[in-house]
Parts: C-alpha cells; sequence; structure tokens
C-alpha cells in the first residue's frame, strides 16, 4: 500500500480530460451534462426547515454544541474561528484568477490520470453516465510546479496565499479535531498520531479548489454529486453563492447559507469510523446556480497517510461492538476509488443489531446511543 498520500491513485488511475466543454459560452446544458431528474429542489417552503448549526467558537458551550452538531448533522458552521477575513478574500480571489485562464492554459496543470495534485475534474465523475457542472484544482503540500505550469511568470501570489491558508487550516482543523474527540471523552493518551511531528505531517491534507460556472439550465445539472469525504474532517470556504446541501436523517436536502467570513465544518468518514459510528459522516452535494459563479475551498484533513485508523477501545463495550475494522487513510482512498460511496461498507465490521445501527450504513439509520 501506498505510504504518501500523492501516490494513492497509481493503481487507480481516471480518464477525465475528454469532452470539455467552455461552461461560459454554452447556452444550454449539452447531453454529456444533463443529470435526469436529479436536482429534486425542495419546494420553497421546505426550503431550510431546519437550519444547519452556527457556532461561535468563543462561546463557552462551544465544545458541548460542536459535539451536539456532529452527532446529530455531521456538518456545521464555526464563527470566531481565527482565520483573518483578508486570507479568505485573497484565497478567493486567487482562485478566482486560477479558473478565469483559458481552458488551454489551466490544462497545462493538468492532474495525470494516476495522480492527485492538479487542475481537472473531481475524481467522482467516473463514477457518473453523465459529467458535473464544475471543475477543480486540488494542492497537496506545495502548490509551486502545477502553478508555474498557469503563470509562469505570476505564481507567487498564489502560492503565498495557498500555502498560508493551508498552514492556518491545519491548525484549525487540528483544533477542531481535539474539541470533537473531547466530546467523546477522547484524550491525547487515547490518539498518539495526534502529537505526532515529522514528515509525515506533511502529507496529511490536501486542499481542493472547486469552481462552479453559472449554467444557463441548473436544474438539469449537477454540480458536485452527492458523497461523503474520505477525511477525518473537511474545512470548507465558499463564497456568497450559495450550492452546499447536505441530506439531513436520509430524506431532505438543506442548504448550507453562505455567511459572510463562516467557514462549513463537516465530518468525514474517517472520523465516523473513529467514533465507532457516533458521528455521522453527512452525504453532502453542490448545485449550481443561473447566472452567478460558485468558488468553494474545501481543505481535507485526514490523519498521517500510513497510520492505521479504528474506532477508539473507549467507545466500545458490549452493547456497542466495534463496527469497522482498521483500515489507513491511503488504503481508504483506494477503497473510496474503487467503491465510491460504498466504501464505508467494506471496511464494516459487524451488521446492524438490536438497534444498534449506523448512520452511515446503506440504509442510513439512527445509532442508538
Ligand atoms: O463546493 C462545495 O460546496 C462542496 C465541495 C466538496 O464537497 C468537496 O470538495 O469535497
Ligand atoms: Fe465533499
Amino acid at each position: 500500500m501506498p505510504a504518501r498520500l500523492s501516490e494513492v491513485f497509481r493503481a487507480h488511475p481516471v480518464h477525465l480530460h475528454d469532452n470539455n466543454i467552455e461552461f461560459e459560452s454554452v447556452q444550454e446544458v449539452p447531453d454529456s451534462h444533463a443529470w435526469p431528474q436529479v436536482i429534486d429542489y425542495p419546494s420553497e417552503d421546505l426550503y431550510d426547515v431546519q437550519e444547519v448549526p452556527i457556532i461561535d467558537l468563543m462561546d463557552p458551550n462551544a465544545a458541548k454544541l460542536v459535539g451536539n452538531a456532529c452527532e446529530t448533522w455531521g456538518v456545521f458552521q464555526v464563527t470566531n474561528h481565527g482565520i483573518p477575513i483578508h486570507l479568505l478574500e485573497e484565497v478567493e480571489s486567487e482562485g478566482r484568477r486560477l479558473f478565469q485562464l483559458p481552458a488551454q492554459q489551466k490544462l497545462k496543470a493538468a492532474r495525470p490520470p494516476n495522480g492527485i495534485s492538479g487542475y481537472g475534474r473531481a475524481r467522482i465523475n467516473a463514477f457518473f453516465p453523465k459529467l458535473m457542472w464544475s471543475e477543480g484544482f486540488t494542492i497537496v503540500g506545495s502548490p509551486v510546479e502545477d502553478a508555474r505550469q498557469l503563470w509562469p511568470q505570476e505564481y507567487k501570489t498564489f502560492c503565498d496565499a495557498m500555502e498560508e491558508y493551508q498552514k492556518e487550516m491545519k491548525k484549525l482543523s487540528t483544533r477542531l479535531m481535539w474539541i470533537m474527540l473531547g466530546s467523546l471523552g477522547i484524550t491525547q493518551e487515547d490518539l498518539k498520531w495526534g502529537a505526532l511531528k515529522g514528515e509525515s505531517e506533511v502529507t496529511s491534507a490536501a486542499l481542493q479548489l472547486n469552481s462552479y460556472p453559472p449554467c444557463p439550465e441548473p436544474k438539469r445539472a449537477m454540480g458536485l454529486a452527492a458523497h461523503t469525504d474520505s477525511t477525518l474532517l473537511t474545512v470548507l470556504y465558499q463564497n456568497s453563492t450559495s450550492g452546499l446541501q447536505v441530506l439531513k436523517d436520509g430524506v431532505q436536502w438543506v442548504t448550507v447559507p453562505p455567511k459572510t467570513g463562516a467557514l462549513v465544518v463537516n465530518i468525514g468518514d474517517l472520523l465516523h469510523i473513529l467514533s465507532n459510528g457516533r458521528f455521522m459522516s453527512v452525504l453532502h452535494r453542490a448545485v449550481v446556480h443561473r447566472t452567478r459563479h460558485r468558488l468553494s475551498l474545501a481543505y481535507l484533513y485526514g490523519p498521517p497517510s500510513n497510520i492505521q485508523i479504528s474506532p477508539f477501545s473507549k467507545l466500545i463495550d458490549q452493547k456497542h461492538p466495534p463496527l469497522y475494522h482498521p483500515v489507513t487513510w491511503s488504503e481508504y482512498l483506494g477503497r473510496k476509488a474503487k467503491h465510491f460511496n460504498k466504501a464505508l461498507s467494506t471496511v464494516r465490521l459487524c451488521g446492524p443489531q438490536n438497534g444498534f445501527i449506523d448512520m452511515n450504513d446503506q440504509n442510513r439509520m439512527k445509532v442508538e446511543w
């Protein structure tokens, strides 16, 4: 198994660079991008009946609220998170500068079929017969090599902004992880790799830039199809155009409305595993807008890629048997590349029994605690 994040897709190449369209110039959604009736928008009166929690990290109750949101939603927004607004504005503007480049220029930094970083479509396109209304750029470690392909001269402002952002995101994600684990009674002693320093650290995250151009027929297109993240947790910055939706209780898509300066945090499959099913790895997707361009930056935070992840023994007892067998992040990414949304069930240890049913299993029913 590959130990480095950059190598995890070597055995799972995907060829996604055909059929490129100039999104901005088309008058209607071409057949290659037309999804049959997928966007079952909730009707206006259902829209936001339930609201994704917004948590002020300075609130003395923040830890409790975070724990609760992880168990009931698997997603929340945070304010007072310490990331300076000017940095958010800077990465947004650099991201926009990237996606505004001509297609031929962007393709100079095309993500290789078996690689992880660079420009291209979301890998999950490979699981669907239709293409998504989006483009992306993935950064693992330093973006400099790819950025030089895009801008032989002016790559530095992009790299500086993205590197600073990754540094800040890493601090925030680590802080959030400990708040979440704390709510489960997990301490530093229970998570040895949490204190690891050294080379393995730098490979434990990826930064995914997503661009969703305006779409003449938004209901016939899909920005990013429903998926869970293969991370511990993801921190997402979205610009002022809405599009992110999360599935609540397996039945209702709820929009996560953009809130100036706030960040969206969602649980990924690995924290779901560590928490033995107690935290939800939330199913989410991105829809598109008729006139507005949407940009998002997802910081995909994971453990060192070769460390075994399994449910904490503290969370296991007779009533709560372990739900998953150990898996490393790089191994899990390989499973995701092969099985997509069924990856979690491939590491599942025991089936649902006596009301002990996992929120993330195929039937999407609730764990009783
Ligand atoms: O653009 C969004 O809101 C969602 C992005 C996302 O889910 C991802 O990059 O994994
Ligand atoms: Fe995602």
